[in-house]
């Protein structure tokens, strides 16, 4: 296939609305075009695009036009493809804060949000905004919930939510985006969110066991306290797994670590001392307006860095960090929701199935982009164990299967768990005047 940038079809915002068609991205396949070519083709896209922000009425204030360099076949270029800048920023030095202008700045819910070029942002801020207060209120968020915020991008959902529970931890595989997130808390004001940098099927497992105990933990507690009191009422489960978890074993054990002072040092400690009612107040107190002018970019830049650097720190598991001191507290926490915003190709298998099989997760908000892949993962949330039907028994072929059928198979092998059921399901129009939508789904047991 040969295919260069002046074949593409691209219009800009400008005169009636008819005439409108917004972009969050171009896409251009280049195979057999000579590099020299290329250049001069993003030279005349670049010159377009500007021209076109020019002419609008008010103009549109375009500062940045980078392109991903991406080789290999996929509709979407992986984050850690190089940035190429086809219109670099005007830098006014002697202006405060002018290396910021390199970045997008957008608002949602009152929070300000500095975003980098790979990371995911909506594009309708102000649906956005309807769409996770929809899911918030759906996710029934209280100060002792501990809300996962899975494939979470720059944090938006996590941030907007962090004031009604007691505390946020944000997944998400694109590292530029957690770093923009820890960057958002910061320049919020937000103290009581985590982000960890990972492929949700890869970390999703070991946050669970590490906040709230492993699944087998707490179906022996239930029997046991079956067993006890006669009832199996899921209060007196969670109860006694709060006292025998890991992660009460493992706040005794930190709190007695020379190491941790050292680290609370920072500032730290005083997040935690106040716990987390204060830290909501704070969220309450601070508009973004007021947090913007307060923080300097250049020191959320490097405690942002330094965030992520404790986040892969802990991980190879040489110190304690902030986040280990959050993990620590965790146990407090009664509630836990999750609430799930998977791009198109929906939640990867493992996801679905570490979050069914984990007995405590009893309320999940799905937020989708994409219908099939929501039904395929909702077959798999909630078909009920007691089917077990011959695995590979019936099916017509991987490859011709829908993704709902191939979820259906999967079920099979669903280790024997609580199903989920579908409660609530709201669509919102994210993309007015196109064929698509987001829809939220509300899954309970
Ligand atoms: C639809 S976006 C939602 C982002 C965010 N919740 C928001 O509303 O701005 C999906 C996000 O999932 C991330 N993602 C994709 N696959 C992932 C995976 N396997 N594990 C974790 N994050 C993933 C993408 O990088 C992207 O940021």
């Amino acid at each position: 296939m040969r295919c260069a940038v002046s074949s593409m079809q691209y219009k800009f915002p400008v005169g009636s609305a008819t005439d409108m068609l917004y972009f969050t991205y171009f896409q251009v396949c280049s195979t057999g075009v000579d590099e020299v070519l290329m250049k001069d083709e993003f030279a005349k896209l670049s010159k377009t695009l500007v021209q076109g922000a020019a002419t609008c009425s008010p103009p549109l204030p375009l500062t940045t036009i980078v392109v991903q360099d991406h080789v290999g076949i996929s509709n979407v270029a992986p984050a850690d493809c190089p940035l190429i800048p086809l219109l670099a920023p005007e830098v006014d030095q002697s202006e405060e804060g002018a290396v910021d202008k390199t970045r997008i700045h957008d608002h949602i819910s009152n929070l300000r949000f500095s975003l980098s070029p790979t990371a995911f942002f909506q594009v309708n801020t102000l649906a956005a905004e309807r769409l996770y207060t929809l899911a918030g209120d759906w996710a029934n968020l209280n100060s002792d919930t501990l809300l996962f915020d899975v494939c979470c991008g720059t944090g938006t959902i996590g941030l907007t939510l962090a004031h009604r529970v007691g505390m946020v931890v944000g997944i998400e595989m694109n590292e530029s985006a957690v770093v923009d997130a820890q960057r958002n808390a910061l320049i919020n004001g937000i103290k009581n969110c985590r982000f960890v940098c990972g492929k949700a099927e890869d970390v999703m497992g070991s946050l669970l066991t590490e906040y709230l105990g492993s699944p087998q933990q707490h179906i022996a507690a239930s029997e046991s306290n079956s067993e006890v009191n006669g009832t199996g009422k899921k209060e007196d489960i969670v109860g006694g797994a709060e006292n025998n978890g890991k992660s009460t074993e493992s706040l005794t054990e930190k709190n007695d670590s020379s190491e941790i002072n050292e680290d609370l040092d920072d500032g730290v400690s005083k997040e935690l001392e106040g716990g987390h009612e204060q830290c909501n107040e704070a969220v309450r107190n601070q508009n973004s307006e007021e947090a913007s002018s307060l923080v300097n970019e250049e020191s959320i830049d490097a405690k942002a860095a330094d965030c992520s650097e404790h986040t892969k720190t802990r991980e190879e598991g040489s110190s304690i960090s902030k986040n280990d001191v959050l993990a620590a507290t965790a146990c407090q926490f009664k509630n836990f929701v999750a609430i799930v915003d998977p791009p198109r190709a929906g939640l990867h298998p493992t996801v679905i199935k570490v979050l069914r099989t984990h007995p405590r997760i009893r309320r999940l908000v799905y937020i989708s982009c994409n219908p099939d892949t929501l039904v395929a993962n909702a077959i798999e949330l909630c078909t009920p164990s007691t089917e077990h039907r011959e695995k590979n028994k019936g099916h017509r072929g991987w490859r011709n299967m829908s993704s709902a059928g191939l979820a259906r198979q999967r079920t099979k092998s669903m280790p024997n768990s609580e199903p989920f059921v579908p409660k609530r399901a709201m669509a919102v129009d994210l993309f007015p005047h196109t064929s698509h939508c987001e829809m939220v789904m509300l899954f309970e047991r």
